[in-house]
């Protein structure tokens, strides 16, 4: 990769914090040359093979590999890559509406409209992943940021490749990794894992934005992970009578056990919860929402 061993702070003036958690830390950066504002994602490496802290070389390696390849207007960009010291600096465009996650948590939940609205963009980076043959693996509210939230419309962008993974044909992917209440059940079976794990966590992120709840979350994760497997969700009335049959048509025909079974991305985008196939319903479906703002 093309890594710059120049200083980070030669080219650019740090700012403030923008996130920060496993992975390490994001800050605002303005480029001194162009005025530019990016974000900056200070990954820490570690120090020794033996050492639990920061991240392994390689998976940073991969997640700049897989980053470099993918240009879509719902991934984040990457712009630049710095190595110094035991840190690795990326340098992505500026996301500074926050995350999905505390969007829903403000609105409680969304209409529907505003749901599918957010689920054709996250659609389209998915289809756009997938049809490079690289699967995201850890897809939750906490990796969709919104460019601008005040936007009516708010432009999404996933981020957060670092479990990423492209498939070489043929070959068999297998990773306990993940946040249990969005794996799927051949992640925690430990079977082959492909780009329809991520078709699941798009069903669960679908529910959450729907009702606010997450479909198997427990007690702690155990019970998450042992609901998961055995498939132990249901619409409640208290959360989805407002729903539509196709919402919820929708979801079930991604939080489907058999991977082989689930939508893929492009069969969701053509899914008529999606993509009305009338203009009858599409004109049912403004009313609708109109009713319930
Ligand atoms: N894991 C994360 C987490 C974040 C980001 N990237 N990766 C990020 C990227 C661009 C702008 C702002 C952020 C903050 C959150």
């Amino acid at each position: 990769a093309l890594i710059k061993l120049q200083n980070v702070e030669d080219l650019y003036e740090i700012g403030d914090i923008l996130g920060s958690g496993h992975y390490g830390q994001v800050r605002m950066v303005r480029e001194l040359a162009t005025g530019t504002r990016w974000a900056a994602k200070f990954l820490k490496l570690r120090r020794s093979v033996s050492s639990r802290l920061g991240l392994e070389r390689k998976s940073v390696e991969r997640e700049v590999e897989i980053l470099q390849a993918l240009q879509h207007s719902n991934i984040m960009a990457l712009r630049d890559v710095f190595e110094s010291k035991a840190e690795v600096v990326l340098i992505v465009e500026l996301i500074s509406g926050g995350e999905l996650f505390d969007f829903i948590a403000e609105k409680e939940n969304l209409s529907e409209n505003d749901a599918i609205e957010f689920m054709k963009q996250i659609l389209k980076g998915v289809g756009f992943m997938h049809s490079k043959k690289i699967a995201h693996f850890d897809l939750k509210p906490e990796n969709i940021m919104l460019l601008d939230k005040e936007q009516e419309h708010p432009h999404i962008k996933i981020i957060d490749f670092g479990l990423a993974h492209r498939f070489i044909q043929g070959e068999e992917y297998k990773s306990l990794c993940g946040t249990p209440q969005y794996i799927a059940p051949e992640v925690i079976n430990f079977e082959a894992l492909s780009t329809a794990t991520d078709m699941w966590s798009l069903g669960v992120i679908t529910y959450i934005l729907l009702s606010g709840m997450s479909p198997f979350q427990g007690d702690n994760d155990e019970e998450t992970l042992r609901n998961t497997v055995a498939m132990n969700y249901e619409f409640e009335d208290q959360y989805f009578s407002q729903t539509s049959a196709m919402a919820k048509d929708f979801i079930e025909k991604l939080l489907i056990k058999d991977p082989s079974e689930r939508m893929t991305a492009d069969e969701c985008l053509l899914h008529p919860w999606i993509k009305p196939l009338t203009r009858k319903q599409a004109a049912n479906r403004r009313r609708s929402s109109i009713n319930m703002k």
